[in-house]
């Protein structure tokens, strides 16, 4: 387990350069299994999660050339091999499963292995995306490790109407559809800024994908998929990351952001707390007026309250960092969790930094914030964001406190403790039990 010892009470300044987001560079990594022709990527990030799905190219015998200096991956699944009853794909990782249309397009077997939940943000379902293979052709066996999928041919287009707008769901019905024999529609498609980039990606190799950006989805299969370059944007969660680092500490951080327009409701719920943001220039940057206070709604009554669901909602991965803005804002406001139902309960840790939170439901907490906090020991659950924003509360209060089980940052975040130290924190990674 690796924890990090923070140093906290510094206000954070600087310019930061965002790296690309895991939940695009994943999907867009999987979906490569579709062609055997090379692909080269740009932006590519050093992360635990990448380096388990290149682990697993290079075992099927991929070609894999990676400089995670210049972030620039040749990947060319030439003569590539899969054995369902042999080989294994990873695990605690949730992009797992997006191996699987690619696999039994071209060897028309594939596994879902059994821990395949990633973060422990509460139940996280794995029947809609077998319903979606299921469409398509395959014939499911459940076997004592896994599940096994195996399809005949090719894969056969459907229309589909999924219970909700998921993105890895959406994204294995576009990967399915992409090679399949006619006109596939899905509705209550997810419309995420990563799915529309992992959309974009398949476009460049040929896919014939329309409705991106929308609730419905329409992609007419093509007979094969080519190559090419692809270079990957920036990462809205960690631009609002360092925005709000910033804001905590009461420092100054300018973060380059070249999709703005991606970002109203997010400046709006920063807004929440006090916290201005200004677009100029390809860079954002936070500006704070004295310490956070939480902005009162006019409605009598209410409280102030941050909805998090799918896209155009607030991202729920984004909640965790704006719960720990309402712990130091003066003032109160309701989380609302609409997705998960376990991603809350970490208001204990909260509360061994002297910190107010409550846990209303398993899906809605609120911060009474502004108390008077002081640095302490605490444990992150198995959640990336969450380790983050414990670590954002510790960079704000003077002292030295320590996050235990910080490790969730590295599989989305290359570089993290070192580009916020070069904002002037003093954080550093030690490893423990
Ligand atoms: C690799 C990847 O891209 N992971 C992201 C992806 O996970 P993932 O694609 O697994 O998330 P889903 O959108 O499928 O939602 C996860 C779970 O939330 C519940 N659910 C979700 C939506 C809804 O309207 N109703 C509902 O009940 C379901 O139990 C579902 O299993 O999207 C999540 C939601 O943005 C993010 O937290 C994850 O970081
Ligand atoms: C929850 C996340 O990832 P995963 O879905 O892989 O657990 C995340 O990126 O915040």
């Amino acid at each position: 387990m690796s924890n990090l010892i923070v140093h906290g009470g510094t206000p954070l300044a600087g310019r930061i350069i965002p790296s690309a987001n895991k939940n695009a560079v994943l999907p867009i990594l999987c979906a490569t299994l579709l062609t055997a022709e090379p692909v080269r990527l740009r932006g590519v990030t050093e992360i635990t999660d990448v380096k388990k799905i290149l682990e697993v190219f290079r075992n099927l015998g991929s070609s894999v050339e990676i400089d995670y200096a210049t972030g620039v991956l040749d990947v060319h699944h030439r003569a590539t091999c899969f054995d369902a009853a042999k080989d294994r794909l990873p695990e605690e990782m949730r992009s797992s499963i997006m191996l699987v249309p690619g696999l039994m397009a071209r060897f028309g077997a594939a596994r879902i292995e059994d821990d395949v939940t990633g973060c422990t943000l509460g139940v996280r379902e794995i029947d809609p995306h077998v319903e979606v293979f299921q469409r398509f052709g395959a014939a499911v066996e459940r076997h004592s490790d896994g599940l096994v999928l195996k399809v005949d041919g090719q894969l056969q287009a459907n229309d589909h109407w999924t219970d909700y707008a998921s993105v890895t769901t959406t994204e294995n019905f576009v990967l399915c559809a992409a090679l399949a024999n006619g006109r596939s529609t899905l509705m209550n498609a997810a419309s995420e800024p990563h799915v529309q980039e992992f959309c974009a990606f398949l476009q460049m190799l040929g896919a014939k994908i329309e409705g991106q950006g929308t609730s419905k989805l329409t992609i007419h299969g093509v007979e094969r998929l080519g190559g090419g370059e692809f270079t990957f944007a920036e990462d809205f969660h960690e631009i609002v990351t360092f925005l709000a680092l910033g804001a905590i500490t009461g420092g100054q951080v300018e973060v380059r952001n070249s999709v703005p327009e991606q970002f109203p409701l997010i400046d709006r719920t920063f807004a929440k707390f006090g916290v201005q943001i200004i677009h100029e220039n390809g860079w954002s940057r936070s500006v704070t007026h004295g310490p956070l206070k939480v902005k009162e709604p006019f409605t009598r009554n209410i409280l102030q309250k941050v909805e998090a669901a799918p896209w155009p909602y607030l991202p729920v991965d984004l909640l965790p960092i704006f719960v720990a803005l309402g712990v130091r804002a003066e003032g109160s406001v309701m989380f609302w969790n609409k997705i998960y139902d376990g991603a809350m309960g970490w208001t204990s840790e909260l509360s061994k930094f002297g910190g107010h939170a409550f846990l209303s439901d398993p899906h809605r907490m609120v911060t009474f914030g502004g108390k008077p906090l002081h640095a302490a020991e605490v444990e992150s659950p198995y959640i990336i964001r969450v380790a983050i924003a414990l670590l954002m509360v510790a960079a704000s209060i003077p002292g030295r406190s320590v996050i235990r089980n910080a490790t969730p940052i590295r599989r989305a975040h290359p570089r993290f403790v070192e580009n916020i130290c070069g904002l002037g924190a003093r954080i550093e990674w030690v490893e423990g039990d």
